[in-house]
This record gives structure tokens, sequence and C-alpha cells, in this order.
């Protein structure tokens, strides 16, 4: 288990700001005050700011919390809405959020744009900004050359994309796989070279640990971060077509994937079969990827992420039909108990969550829907108010036609038949994320069903 503590080498202390403090900010800016760099961090968003000056975590992410406790005690983290505050730091790092843009495909670029002219006033001789946030490829050498027209003693830009993963974002960011800095011109320029060694200074500790480092061009350090989520996004839909399959000859998806996860050049991770991937980054970023794309006159090249996003909304769909299907053909007045709201467990984000767009499906088809979630009801229940919440599973399953599994959380995949036979109407269980075991629930009595596993 990771300890959420990392041997710090002895690094010469930073100062630095981190604007943005949201699922990626606020991570990285207690990582790397525990890496001994001096940090602030900015956030338009007071509620959020004063959650964090009182070391609360204002999302749920293991290790965060003492995390933030432990470096605002050593007095190397602090948090403001001021960007003067910025004022003096050596690195800049800029981690507010590139949303997709309302009825279209493409990033919203209006917070990157906002927070830099923000910053632009108050940056001093040699200090460098450093982009985390994904954003689509061109972005950097567009602000690189606005900062260079307003701040020209500075250092100008990097873009250090960031792969971290909501519910393992401290171990990801203290730990990284890789590094990547795209510099001004690439590697072997001079300025290419200082903005280097400045980003060796942050990271000393994770680079004298060996973490490989890639350093490249702006546009390659873009489009590295687009195509690293496009992957893992195509991987996902590839198991999840594979799924639907297996549903038309009553074949089994998780030993389909297991077999073909033994090869090592397919390899077993993110072959889980399901609901599908949704979150703040993957569905958002595969559709800028497109968008970007057909602006680079390459409308074809991306079309497979089309399907990718396609097959993926279809799993959503799936699950919805299933529910009413096993509810004899109509969903009106059934009872649907929904167990998870969180795009994924270990995280209380909804943005774009399978889990609760398929609840919100089966509201809207008549189901009396009831939805627990150990971390993400608040969020829900501001999100979709018009279904009911309970706090336990015993709850919300209570009275059930049927009961739905969407978010795999431990508590969830260790559920015993036992504990809930009694208390629902109809012992029916849908497991969106493969993660029951079907024998076990078949054994006691209940009809299980799943995506893209056999029937009984
Ligand atoms: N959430 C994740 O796991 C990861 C996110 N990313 C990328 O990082 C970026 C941020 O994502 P999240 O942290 O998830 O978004 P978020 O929505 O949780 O956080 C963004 C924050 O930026 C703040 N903000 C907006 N405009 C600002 C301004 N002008 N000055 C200061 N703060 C401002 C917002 O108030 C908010 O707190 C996105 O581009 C995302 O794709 C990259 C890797 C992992
Ligand atoms: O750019 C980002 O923000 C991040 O996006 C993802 O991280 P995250 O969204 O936190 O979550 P993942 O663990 O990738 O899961 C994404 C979605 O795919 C689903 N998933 C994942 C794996 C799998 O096998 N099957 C599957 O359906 C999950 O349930 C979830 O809904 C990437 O994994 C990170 O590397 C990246 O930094």
């Amino acid at each position: 288990m990771f300890s959420h503590r990392v041997r710090v080498a002895t690094v010469r202390s930073m100062r630095m700001t981190v604007i943005g403090c949201g699922y990626l900010g606020a991570v990285h800016a207690a990582c790397m005050a525990e890496l001994g760099h001096e940090v602030i961090g900015i956030d338009v968003d007071p509620e959020k700011i004063a959650a964090l000056q009182a070391a609360r975590a204002p999302f749920y992410e293991p290790g965060l919390p003492e995390l933030l406790e432990r470096t605002m005690a050593t007095g190397r983290l602090r948090f403001t809405t001021d960007i003067a505050e910025a004022a003096g730091s050596a690195v800049h790092f800029v981690c507010v959020g590139t949303p997709q843009k309302k009825g279209e495909f493409a990033a919203d670029m209006k917070y990157v744009d906002a927070a830099v002219d923000a910053l632009i006033p108050h940056l001093g001789a040699g200090e460098l900004v450093v982009g985390k946030s994904t954003v689509p490829v061109g972005t950097a050498a567009r602000l690189a050359s606005r900062i260079a027209d307003r701040a020209p003693d500075t250092e100008g830009l990097a873009w250090n994309p960031e792969f971290l993963r909501e519910g393992h974002a401290v171990e990801d960011t203290l730990t990284p796989d890789r590094l990547v800095y795209g510099v001004d011109g690439g590697a072997d320029t001079a300025e290419g070279k200082r903005a280097k060694a400045l980003l060796d200074e942050v990271y000393a500790t994770p680079l004298k640990r060996g973490t490989p480092l890639i350093v490249t061009d702006y546009q390659t350090a873009e489009l590295v971060k687009v195509a690293a989520n496009s992957f893992l996004a195509t991987k996902i839909s590839f198991i999840n077509a594979m799924a639907e399959l297996c549903e038309k000859v009553n074949a089994d998806i998780t030993q389909l994937a297991d077999a073909i996860g033994h090869d090592d050049r397919i390899g077993r991770k993110f072959l889980n079969a399901g609901l599908g991937f949704g979150g703040g980054c993957l569905p958002k970023d595969i559709r800028a990827f497109m968008a970007r794309a057909g602006e680079l006159g390459a409308d074809q090249t991306l079309t497979f992420l089309r399907e990718v996003d396609s097959i993926n909304m279809r799993r959503r769909i799936r699950m919805v039909d299933l529910a009413r299907e096993v509810c004899d053909g109509s969903l009106i007045g059934r009872r649907v108990a929904v167990l998870g709201a969180a795009f994924k467990p270990l995280s209380d984000d909804i943005r774009d969550s399978p889990a609760l767009n398929v609840a919100a499906q089966i509201r809207l088809q008549g189901g009396d829907v009831v939805l627990t979630d150990p971390a993400a009801l608040d969020n829900a229940r501001k999100a979709v108010p018009d279904i009911s919440y309970a706090e336990t599973v015993e709850d919300a399953v209570r009275g059930a036609d049927v009961v739905l599994l969407l978010t795999e959380w431990k508590e969830y995949r260790d559920l015993e038949p036992a504990t809930i036979s009694g208390l629902v109407k109809n012992k029916r269980i849908l497991d969106g994320r493969n993660a029951l075991d079907p024998a076990r629930w078949r054994a006691a009595g209940w009809t299980y069903r799943a995506l893209g596993r056999p029937r009984a």
C-alpha cells in the first residue's frame, strides 16, 4: 500500500505558484510542498480557497487531507484568491479547467487564457510559467508568444502535462511513472535548456529516483497527453465492443479479457468491461482531440475516436434497457436501487458519470430511483435533484424491484447477497461493472445480469 510519504531528496526549495486548485491543482500544490518547496495555491473560487486555507480538501481524494494538514503545518503551503501573491515565485503552474464547450466538442480555453492574462502583470525576470492543464495542440505556442510580448524578461513557458488518476492522485504526483517537459523549440535550444533546468529543480526528488523523463517541444508534449487518454479510452471501448458481442452469443467478457490480457503486448489493465468511461477527462479529451484534428485539416485521422465515444455511450443505454427488461418491459413506478454515483471508485467526481447518467435516464423513463454512494452523494444531489438519495446500501435497496451496481466501490464489490436479500422486493441485481461473483448471487436465489456476461 502506498504510504503517501516519499523520501525527499535534498532539494533546493523553490517558491512556486499553483493557479487553479481543483482535482489537479490542489493535489499538485500539496505534493510540491511535500517535496520541500514553498507553494502558494491560487483559485478564483473563494469557497474552495476557504476550505483549503482550513486544511480541508474540497473534494474526496485519499491521502489529500493528511497531506494538506502536514504540509500546511510546516508553513510551506498556503492558499489565496489573490493572484498578486504569485509575484516572486520561480515557477507558476497553470492547473485550471479545460472543460468541453457547451454544444461543441472543442475544449473551452477561456479559463486557461484568463489565468495566464491575470498572471502576466505579476511575472518577474527569470520566472517560468508551466502549463499542466490538458489543452489542444498549439495552445502552448500561442500562450508563449503572449507571455513573450507582455513579459519579455521572463523565462517564458513550458508545458508539463499531468497523468494522475483521481483516487490515486497523491501517489501518482509524488511518484509519477514518467515526466514530460515541452519546452520552447525543444530540448536543444538555450530557452529549452533553461526551462528544463528549472523543472529539474522542481522534480529533483522523482528524478533522483530514476523517473523516466522526456524533454521535447511544445506540440509533442501537448499531443502526448491527449494521445495517452485517447489510448486508454480506446482500450476501454475495445473491450466494451467485445462485451456487446459476448451478449449476442452468451459469452463471458471477463474471461475473454483475462485471456487476451495474459499477452504482455495487450496487458490486462484497462480491459474492465462494463458501463464504460466517464469523468472530467477521458470523454472531453477525446472529443476535444477530434475537434482539434478537424481544425488542423486532419478530419479523417481521428474518426475512430467517434466510434470509441459511441461504443462508450451505448453501454449506458444498454444498462437502462437491461433494467427495463428485467422489470418485465417497463420502468414506470419500479423501485430501482442504484449503488454508485461517482464516475469511478475512490472519487466524489460526478462529471460525465456513467452511473449518474444511467440513474437519470431511468428516472426519465418513470423509474423510482434511490441512489447511494460513499463519497459523491452531495455532488449527485446537486446535479440530479429529482431522484431520491440514501446514506446506506440498506436504505437504498429497501423494497427495490431491481438493484444496479454502477460504481465498483469496494463496499459494493464485497456486498454479500444475504445482507440485502431480506430487504428487496425482487431479488434482481444488474452488475454494471462486472464486479460481483455471478455464481454467489445466483446461488442465493438472485437473478444476476451483467454487461457482457452469460445470462445464466
Ligand atoms: N482531474 C484530473 O484527474 C486531471 C485533470 N487534468 C487536467 O487538468 C485541468 C484541471 O482539471 P481539474 O482539476 O479536474 O478541474 P477542476 O474543475 O476540478 O479545477 C479547475 C479549477 O480552476 C479554477 N479556476 C478557473 N479559472 C481560474 C483562474 N482564472 N484563476 C485561478 N483559478 C481558476 C476553478 O475555480 C477550479 O477550482 C484540466 O485541463 C484537466 O483536463 C489532467 C490530469 C488529471
Ligand atoms: O487526464 C486525466 O484527467 C486523467 O484521466 C484518466 O484518469 P481518471 O479520469 O482519474 O480515471 P481512470 O482510472 O482513467 O478511469 C476513467 C474511467 O474509465 C473507466 N474504466 C477504467 C478502466 C477500465 O478498465 N474500464 C473502465 O470502464 C472508469 O470507471 C472511469 O469511469 C487517466 O487514467 C489519467 O492518466 C489522466 O491523467
